[in-house]
């Protein structure tokens, strides 16, 4: 289940100031979409994501989520119906975690055992085991278990919306690409429409179906793709955001799986140097890629050297970005090899075939010159 919202000319401005922070924003987020908000400090991001639930109410314009105008609404009943997660989790200190969890399923009159076996199963879902974690307090739980058990309290009520105002940024990187990660799993089952904000434009592009990079007043500078916006920034203020590396922040959206495969001449790590020379001989290659007995990618030999055989370090998998394939080509030079779920060989990702998807991704998003 997931709906729709719908900013119509949706105007902030705070008591005492003469500037609008938020100006006329029109916009439509997807139903069942994950539309990020990335902009630069104090540009409105959070007021404009925090009307969306009325936790500011708007000063002008309109705001419907599946056609209902919000202001329709009590802004109670309109809150429970969206998942919210914050920095730092937001979680109630003096509550137990599955208190936490629990709150909005409570506040909508669901019995004791629907909400107790409703927690275990968002606990189960954001990766904590509830046996373990269930009874704790928010001040024994690491900073990246409370930031999940705030998703998990965002999501109990199985909201059709979840707004997401900078939920990771307390973590140190290894763990927010680790809730990235989950929040994307999640997502590929949930189906939910989610507004999430951050500042850093890699997390954009990483979650973000589509991306709304956000100037001064909440002003939209472009709303296209992550794929879009790398391709071909609206302006200079968005190829700022974009900065450095767009073509290599392209690989890591380009899956193994979505790229044609190359072949190694192979053969069994078993088979004797005259054998492995006549297959490099007929296919006039130079390297020959030795399998065990199921198939899985054993060494690398040269053709002038069969005896002296280079183990195959780094793997790729069809699930791995082509960021991963050409980390794996650098490294070990030449080309990437690709196993399918048993680890058994499945082909290769050459460096042009990398290089080839860059070219194409600016092809498909070649607009006129900003
Ligand atoms: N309660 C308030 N009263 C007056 N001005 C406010 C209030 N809250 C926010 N502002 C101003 O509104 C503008 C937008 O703030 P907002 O928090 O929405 O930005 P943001 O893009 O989310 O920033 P950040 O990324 O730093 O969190 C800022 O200039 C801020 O100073």
């Amino acid at each position: 289940m997931a709906s729709d919202i719908e900013l119509v000319d949706v105007t902030k401005r705070y008591g005492g100031t003469k500037r609008a922070a938020v100006d006329s924003v029109s916009m439509t987020i997807p139903a069942g979409e994950i539309v990020v908000f990335v902009g630069p400090s104090g540009c409105g991001k959070t007021t404009t994501m925090r009307m969306i639930n009325r936790l500011i109410e708007p000063t002008s314009g309109k705001i419907t989520i599946d056609g209902a105008d919000t202001r329709s609404l009590d802004p109670d009943e309109l809150r429970r119906g969206i998942g919210y997660a914050i920095q730092q989790a937001g979680l109630f200190p003096h509550m137990t975690v599955a208190q936490n969890v629990g709150t909005v399923p409570g506040l909508l009159g669901w019995s004791k055992t629907k909400v107790r076996d409703r927690v275990d199963e968002m606990l189960d879902l954001v990766g904590l085991d509830p046996a373990d974690y269930r009874d704790r307090f928010p001040r024994q739980l690491s900073g990246g278990q409370q930031q999940r058990v705030g998703v998990a309290r965002a999501l109990a009520a199985d909201p059709p919306v979840l707004l997401m105002d900078e939920p990771f940024g307390a973590v140190d990187p290894i763990t927010r690409g680790n809730l990235q990660d989950q929040l994307l799993r999640l997502q590929s089952e949930l189906g939910k429409t989610i507004v999430f904000v951050t500042h850093d434009f890699d997390e954009a592009v990483k979650l973000g179906d589509r991306i709304a990079v956000l100037g001064e007043q909440s002003r939209i500078l472009q709303y296209d793709t992550p794929e879009a916006v790398l391709a071909n920034p609206a302006d200079d203020t968005v190829a700022g955001f974009v900065g450095a590396g767009a073509s290599l922040k392209q690989l890591t959206l380009r899956r193994v799986r979505e790229v044609e495969l190359g072949s190694a001449v192979t053969a069994p790590q078993d088979a004797d140097a005259t054998e492995i020379r006549r297959k490099l001989d007929e296919a006039g290659r130079e390297f020959a890629l030795l399998l065990d007995g199921r198939n899985r990618p054993v060494s690398w030999v040269h053709a002038r050297n069969p005896r002296s055989r280079k183990p195959v370090g780094d793997l790729v998998s069809l699930q791995s970005t082509l960021q991963d394939a050409l980390e794996a080509i650098l490294t070990e030079g030449g080309a990437a090899v690709v196993t399918g779920k048993r680890g058994e060989y499945v082909g290769l990702v050459e460096i042009d075939t990398v290089m080839g998807a860059v070219q194409q991704a600016r092809d498909d998003h070649a607009g006129a010159p900003a």
